[in-house]
């Protein structure tokens, strides 16, 4: 069904540089499709393989063929995304966001414990003591490492802390130890099956990204199964998949987070005149209009390799 109604869409490709390194990148790209029902975006990190790729695709599907579910709210709370920079920048990436939650990356390779906790501290300065502070480390820490870690950042105050290691048994053994709640997130968008995936002893919280999931529906279905708290997060998009992730915060039954999904912000530019940023820390629930599309034109040897993984997932 999928794979059939794909089989229509012309993929258009973008690229476009990020302000400040992210998750290795400097440039983010991606491909996006447009259906009788809107534009659907395709965009999974390089090393992505087929396998894991098409779910993605089932997500531009889903929103090029068939549209997201009616919303419950007109606009959703979202945080600032504060990568792996110094102290000064943290705060002022803090300060411009208008946001009162911020979402803040730590264990980056090459940085030291210090670095994390002075942007930590950083951003409790410039939220002042009412935000809210996560932090994500992006399975980085064994268990010991991670309860020190959390032990130190928590004296700052932490909402939660996302994928601090890597396995499921570890993410348990840890939650023994700690009293700041442990959010999911590769551990379910990664693993074979994220509707089936035990987090029981795991998590506290369930980290949902539209695309890793396979679209709106698929990420409420996993929602529905595991029963627990969820915060939605981008996964690095342009407004047009920010769009999706929008509508699946705006379709959950309760939303207790802030939403990760401001990250636009981090783009030097975006598909759209009117991108996703948000305006007093909230993102309204709206279609995206990709007008801009020939500015952010791809060098031909991108374009290149898009068309062909949008090949290789409707293979
Ligand atoms: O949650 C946010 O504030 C922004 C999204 C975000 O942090 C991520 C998006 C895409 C890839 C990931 O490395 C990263 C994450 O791990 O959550
Ligand atoms: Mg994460």
């Amino acid at each position: 069904m999928i794979a059939a109604a794909g089989e229509q869409l012309q993929p258009q490709v973008w690229s476009v540089p990020l302000r400040t390194r992210f998750r290795g990148l400097d440039v983010r790209d991606g491909v996006l499709v447009r259906g009788p029902a809107g534009w659907g975006e395709f965009s999974p990190f390089w090393d992505y393989d087929v396998a894991e790729s098409r779910r993605w695709w089932a997500a531009a599907v889903e929103a090029a063929c068939e549209g997201w579910p009616t919303p419950v709210r007109r606009t959703v709370p979202v945080n600032v995304t504060v990568p792996a920079v110094d102290a000064d920048r943290a705060h002022a990436i803090v300060t411009a966001s208008g946001c009162r939650t911020a979402k803040v990356k730590v264990a980056e390779p090459g940085q030291s414990r210090a670095d994390d906790l002075a942007r930590v501290e950083a951003v409790r300065d410039a939220l002042g003591p009412s935000g809210a502070i996560r932090v994500d480390a992006n399975a980085a820490w064994d268990v010991d490492t991670a309860v020190g870690r959390i032990r130190e950042l928590g004296r700052v105050g932490l909402e939660y802390v996302e994928q601090p290691c890597a396995t499921l048994d570890e993410l348990a053994a840890l939650r023994r130890r700690i009293d700041v709640p442990v959010a999911v997130d590769e551990g379910v968008r990664r693993s074979e099956d994220p509707l089936r995936v035990d987090l029981r002893e795991a998590g506290d919280v369930v980290v949902l990204k539209v695309q890793p999931l396979g679209g709106v529906r698929a990420a409420l279905r996993v929602a529905e199964a595991h029963g627990l708290p969820c915060v939605v997060s981008s996964a690095l998009e342009s407004s047009v998949g920010i769009a999706a992730g929008v509508a699946l915060a705006a379709a959950l039954p309760e939303l207790p987070f802030a939403c990760g999904l401001a990250t636009v912000a981090l783009f030097t530019g975006d598909v759209t005149s009117e991108p996703l940023l948000p305006v007093d820390g909230a993102l309204p629930v709206r279609a995206v209009e990709p007008d801009r599309l020939a500015d952010l034109a791809a060098p031909s040897d991108v374009e290149v390799r898009w068309r062909a993984r949008v090949t290789a997932v409707r293979g």
